[in-house]
């Protein structure tokens, strides 16, 4: 087996561990995994769990003898979100925190922005958040449509370092083995070939929706944006045990680069810049000595025009010092420039936080 070490993570468990009869939820697979999840916090490392089946969960409640209807299907998610929400506090003595979104809030950017704050002040604030698609507003055409996708949009958004997929079998295999009985565990994945995608296979239950095909989707993304990927068999209890010796007992998708330096390369490279602000020589120094997240006293100038999460450029003296994801569009900054981060409510009439440009998203040009 392989060793493996992570700091923040995404783990997302699917409806056959939620719902395993296809109807209802039950803890019978959840205990491990919860303990897993306190005993990770417990070492101080970071968890966001992407939790399906609530429409498995909801759907005893709808009963119907034939293929649920979108609006069937979307009143058996707004029934069984709320018992799969229950489910998991019943676990935790800590808060967990609902947090439903749509393909759109995660392309949108303010929206985009406003997901990766509330994650981040969750996390600060020791809360579990639970993410899930909010079904019951999302059409068809406006759906991520699967939660490996989605688990990997929200590894992306909080800037986790490691995705572990719970599902009902032991791994990828070389073909699907409730079909081909030669089938064969694969341990480590270092490249998503098309090789790869060819042997991942469609749903093996009722209550599953992607199968193999969208773990390697989402592992695909994952991987390329220096974030490990895993599959693991959430209903092998002693899965997480090994989990938390630092071993894989599945497959492990390796990052194809570290997440700091897909991040950085990112931040540098990939972004264009839409503004620049100029800082004091006090922020200069903190953010360059102290590893500071820029605040809005700091700031003396802004140009441009940028929206809250654009890309924009840090310039002390005239000189680009840093590069950065902007909190605050041009036009707020404007306001806000060279206040305290406590004046930010009255100046503007809200705030979206404290600091205008979070360390998590800052690169410091050498
Ligand atoms: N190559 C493969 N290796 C492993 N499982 C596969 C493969 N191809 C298809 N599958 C199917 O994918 C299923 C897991 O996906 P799914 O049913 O969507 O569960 P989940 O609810 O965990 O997302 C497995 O039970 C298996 O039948
Ligand atoms: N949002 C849906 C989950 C869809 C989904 O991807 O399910 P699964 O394949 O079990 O992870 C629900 O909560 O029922």
């Amino acid at each position: 087996m392989n060793a493996f070490s992570w700091q923040r993570a995404v783990i997302k468990i699917g409806s056959a561990l939620i719902a395993p009869d296809g109807a209802q939820c039950s803890d019978r697979f959840l205990l491990p995994i919860a303990r897993f999840i306190i005993a990770s916090r417990a070492a101080g490392k970071e968890v966001i769990l992407v939790s399906s089946g609530s429409v498995a969960a909801g759907r005893a409640n709808i009963p119907v003898n034939h293929v649920p209807s979108i609006a069937e299907k979307q009143a058996m998610a707004a029934i069984g979100q709320i018992g799969m929400m229950a489910n998991w506090q019943r676990l935790f003595d800590f808060p967990c925190a609902q947090v439903l979104v749509t393909y759109d809030d995660l392309h949108d950017r303010t929206r985009y922005v406003n997901i990766k704050n509330t994650l981040r002040e969750l996390l600060k604030h020791q809360a579990l958040p639970i993410v899930n698609e909010n079904d019951t507003v999302a059409v068809n055409e406006l759906k991520v449509g699967d939660n490996d996708n989605l688990a990997a949009y929200t590894a992306l958004v909080a800037g986790a370092d490691t995705l572990i997929i719970c599902s009902d079998i032991d791994g990828l295999y070389t073909a699907d083995p409730r079909k081909n009985a030669n089938a064969t565990l694969i341990h480590e994945v270092d490249h998503i070939t098309p090789d790869i995608y060819a042997i991942a296979g469609g749903a093996g239950t009722s209550v599953g929706t992607g199968g193999m095909r969208t773990k390697i989707e989402a592992a695909d993304k994952c991987t390329r944006s220096g974030i490990q990927t895993l599959i693991v068999n959430g209903r092998n209890g002693t899965v997480f045990d090994a989990l938390q010796a630092g071993q894989i007992p599945g497959t492990l998708f390796r990052a194809q680069q570290s997440h700091k330096k897909a991040r950085r390369l990112w931040l540098e490279h990939t972004l264009k810049t839409r503004g620049k602000i100029e800082v004091d020589a006090g922020a200069s120094a903190a953010l360059k000595n102290q590893g500071a997240s820029l605040l809005p006293s700091g700031i003396l100038t802004v140009s441009g025009h940028f929206d809250a999460g654009d890309a924009v450029e840090i310039c002390s003296q005239g000189k680009p010092v840093a590069k950065g994801l902007a909190l605050y569009s041009a036009q707020e900054l404007h306001v806000i420039k060279g206040v305290k981060s406590t004046q930010i409510r009255s100046k503007l009439g809200y705030d979206s936080g404290e600091v205008v440009v979070h360390r998590d998203d800052l690169v410091m040009f050498d």
